[in-house]
């Protein structure tokens, strides 16, 4: 039996793709060998020792130790794309309430309802000047990230009529070919600020991406831009935010991650992280979440893994070796010297590496002792070795 515990409220949908007759399921669950999660903080999470993979049904794993993980042979996987129409749907929101202040327009209206003696629509007809604000069509938006979220942002703005600025220094080529043409790609992410009315981030939060969007940055965008932020709080300078607000210099800034600081100054508008909560969004996730983690619990296949190579192996023995280890020279040679020692056929194999790990898989024709499992455990820089039956 496989246990897995979820740390936030998983669509059943994905619950639903786990096999009930090997898998346990719960948030109680002890000694786990699978996590699903969502936005969950797990960076002081304590691993027990069966912990294998954790699954996070999304898009970004800055919640995760990854480096932690790696070091103990913990594969991490995420669900590239699957909340991203999600995500574009609230951006061009985003957009239309940074522009007219619908949000502070229909506040108003219920105000006035609930004033004795208010003529409403007479009042609606004399106030309205007041939430005026301007149209998407034809102006500009630059869109920083062309990933899953960005590029579907980029092409619907098209649609919208606006020119498209995009920028995104590690443009995948099937990141690429799902790109509008009509999309400006800028090599020179200030050539996007000086250009654009709208500005919108889709980039992962990490040591490279924090404060993406700083004084400096603001300081090259044209006044009055309104800058709309569905990717991670950290990535936009708050303090340099506010000041550019109060300057106005930025006319609007539309956060989906508010803190006590932020969610009080004028012209912003703070959601609550709202970007991947659609029911489509939350099945596709968990969905692709579970699948990928059963996979990997019961076959060893790794598919859209953060921190470790893509590797899937029909199978072809009766059973399966599953060996995560750091990515040194003689490490093939050590395995393969472990079980031809051991007189043991080795049917057929993968290796792949990434960045400092790699990635084994070797099935073989035998049933495999504790005693061989435990010599390869025993080689050097070996990190975790998983036994699998057929
Ligand atoms: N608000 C929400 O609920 C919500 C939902 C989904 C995703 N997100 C956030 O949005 C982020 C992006 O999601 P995605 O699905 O598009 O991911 P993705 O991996 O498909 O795309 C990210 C893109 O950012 C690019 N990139 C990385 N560093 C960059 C840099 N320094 N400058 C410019 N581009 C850079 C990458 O090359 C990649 O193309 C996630 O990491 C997550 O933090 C938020
Ligand atoms: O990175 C993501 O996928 C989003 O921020 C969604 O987070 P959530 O699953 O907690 O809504």
């Amino acid at each position: 039996m496989y246990r897995i515990k979820t740390l936030n409220k998983i669509s059943s949908a994905g619950l639903d793709q786990l096999d009930k007759s090997r898998f346990q399921i719960g948030t109680e669950v002890e000694n786990e060998d699978g996590i699903l999660v969502r936005s969950a903080p797990m960076q002081d999470y304590s691993f027990p020792p069966a912990l294998r993979a954790i699954a996070r049904a999304g898009a970004g794993t800055n919640n995760i130790p990854i480096d932690r993980c790696s070091e103990n042979g913990i594969v991490v996987f995420n669900t590239p794309g699957a909340n991203a129409n999600a995500v574009k749907e609230l951006v061009i929101a985003a957009m239309l309430i940074a522009s007219r202040d619908i949000l502070g327009g229909a506040d108003w209206v219920q105000e006035q309802a609930h004033t004795p003696k208010v003529d409403v629509a007479a009042a609606v007809e004399k106030g309205k000047s007041a939430f005026v604000g301007p149209e998407l069509y034809r102006k500009t938006l630059g869109v920083i990230g062309l990933g899953a979220i960005g590029a579907l942002v980029c092409n619907i703005a098209l649609d919208l009529g606006m020119d498209v600025y995009g920028y995104d220094p590690f443009l995948s080529v099937d990141a690429a070919l799902r790109l509008d043409r009509h999309v400006h790609v800028v090599k020179d992410v200030n050539e996007l600020y000086r250009v654009s009315d709208y500005i919108t981030i889709h980039v992962p939060y990490n040591n490279n991406t924090k404060d993406f969007i700083n004084a400096e940055a603001i300081s090259k965008m044209k006044g009055q831009v309104r800058v709309l932020n569905l990717a991670r709080g950290g990535l936009v300078n708050d303090e340099d935010m506010i000041a550019a607000l109060e300057s106005g210099r930025v006319a609007k800034y539309v956060t989906d991650f508010p803190d006590e600081r932020i969610t009080t100054v004028k012209n912003v508008i703070a959601l609550p992280h709202l970007g991947a909560s659609t029911p489509e969004s939350e099945e596709n996730c968990a969905v692709m979440a579970a699948r990928q983690l059963q996979d990997y619990l019961v076959n060893g296949n790794i598919t859209n893994s953060v921190n470790l190579p893509n590797v899937s192996q029909e199978w072809s023995g009766i059973a399966r070796l599953c060996l995560i280890h750091k990515n040194v020279p003689a490490m093939l040679t050590q395995i393969m010297s472990t079980l031809s020692d051991d007189r043991i056929n080795v049917e057929n194999m993968t290796n792949k590496s990434r960045k400092d790990y790699a990635y084994t898989i070797v099935d073989v024709n035998t049933r495999l002792t504790d005693e061989v499992a435990d010599e390869l455990r025993a080689i050097p820089n070996m990190i975790r070795v998983r036994v699998l039956n057929h």
